[in-house]
């Protein structure tokens, strides 16, 4: 019944067909309206740091090494070289633990400048590199669920506060860092349980932590690894060839002291729009490579 009336209708004539697919869009076009613009100020920097979600048991579940997991710090960084390496306008990133920054030039004006379009794209790629990349660096250790990374965006107004903000994220490497080490001594060499290596490090400052170590542990902890101790920034660099007119752009990761002043001014190139360090380099073209133990290769 229902077929047969279906049949005896008229076909629309193509004519009458486009217009009623253009009153429909004009009906509901109104909706748009309701989008916000989300543009972000003009020439201030623009910082998006993401996070992972739940990590202390996300790095539970995955055997992460106490307090530190190198294949998980450089997963990280791999993840956020990704990110740098299809953003241009993206001068440098700053990761420790479970978070990364990322820090655009001050004129960028990728996506307009739309706070929801650049968040949701770092983070997309940031998060689906760390994903990709697991087995890279977990190897035969199974990634068990998809991990989650929350993301903002913070605008800084001028270079200082910018420089503020990394030197924040690095003394937070620190003193977490210190902390974490030390109590991890406690519990692993010391065998106190968790509990007690926590009442002892109540009320410590970072000169009894270091003289716990040292005195009973013989662990210098300026001896620690750079990686764990500052975190991890990564800055583009070209490498100019003196012999072959020659030159390649990389992605390095450091581990330098941000918190000295000294280290903004050696590399005040940094804050510049196009922020590329020069290296010039002897050796032979070929051994850029291997030599580069230390960086990423772009
Ligand atoms: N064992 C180990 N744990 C790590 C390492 N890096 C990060 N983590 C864990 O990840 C946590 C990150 O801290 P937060 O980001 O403050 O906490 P979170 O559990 O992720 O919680 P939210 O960020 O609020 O969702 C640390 O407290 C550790 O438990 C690592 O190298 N080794
Ligand atoms: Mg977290
Ligand atoms: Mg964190």
């Amino acid at each position: 019944m229902i077929a047969t009336h279906f049949l005896r209708r008229k076909p629309f004539s193509h004519i009458a067909l486009l217009q009623t697919q253009k009153m429909a869009k004009s009906s509901f076009e109104y909706v748009k309206k309701f989008e916000l613009d989300d543009t972000l100020l003009p020439n201030s920097w623009i910082v998006v740091r993401l996070d992972g979600k739940c990590f202390h048991k996300f790095s539970e579940e995955h055997k992460f090494t106490k307090p530190n997991d190198i294949r998980a710090l450089k997963l990280m960084n791999y993840a956020a070289f990704t990110v740098l390496r299809e953003f241009n306008d993206l001068l440098m990133a700053f990761g420790q633990s479970d978070e990364y920054s990322f820090i655009f030039k001050k004129s960028t004006t990728l996506y307009k400048r739309r706070a929801a379009k650049l968040l949701t794209t770092i983070n997309s790629k940031f998060s689906t590199s760390y994903v990709f990349y697991w087995k890279k660096f977990f190897e035969e250790e199974p990634l068990k669920y998809p991990p989650t990374f929350d993301g903002r965006i913070v605008l800084y107004p001028n270079d200082e506060n910018l420089i503020d903000y990394m030197k924040w994220r690095q003394a937070d490497v620190h003193i977490n860092n210190l902390y974490n080490t030390t109590f991890w001594t406690l519990v692993l060499k010391g065998n106190l349980t968790p509990s007690q290596a926590e009442k002892r490090l109540c009320g410590t400052v970072s000169a009894d932590k270091n003289e716990i170590l040292f005195k009973e542990f013989l662990i210098n902890y300026n001896n620690e690894p750079e990686i764990f101790k500052r975190g991890t920034l990564l800055v583009r660099k070209t490498i100019f060839h003196n012999n072959l007119d020659k030159h390649s752009n990389v992605i390095v990761d450091t581990h330098d002291d941000m918190l000295k002043d000294r280290f903004w001014k050696e590399h005040s190139s940094l804050l510049l729009n196009k922020s590329k360090e020069s290296i010039m380099y002897d050796g032979p073209i070929t051994d850029i490579i291997s030599e580069q133990t230390n960086c990423i290769k772009d």
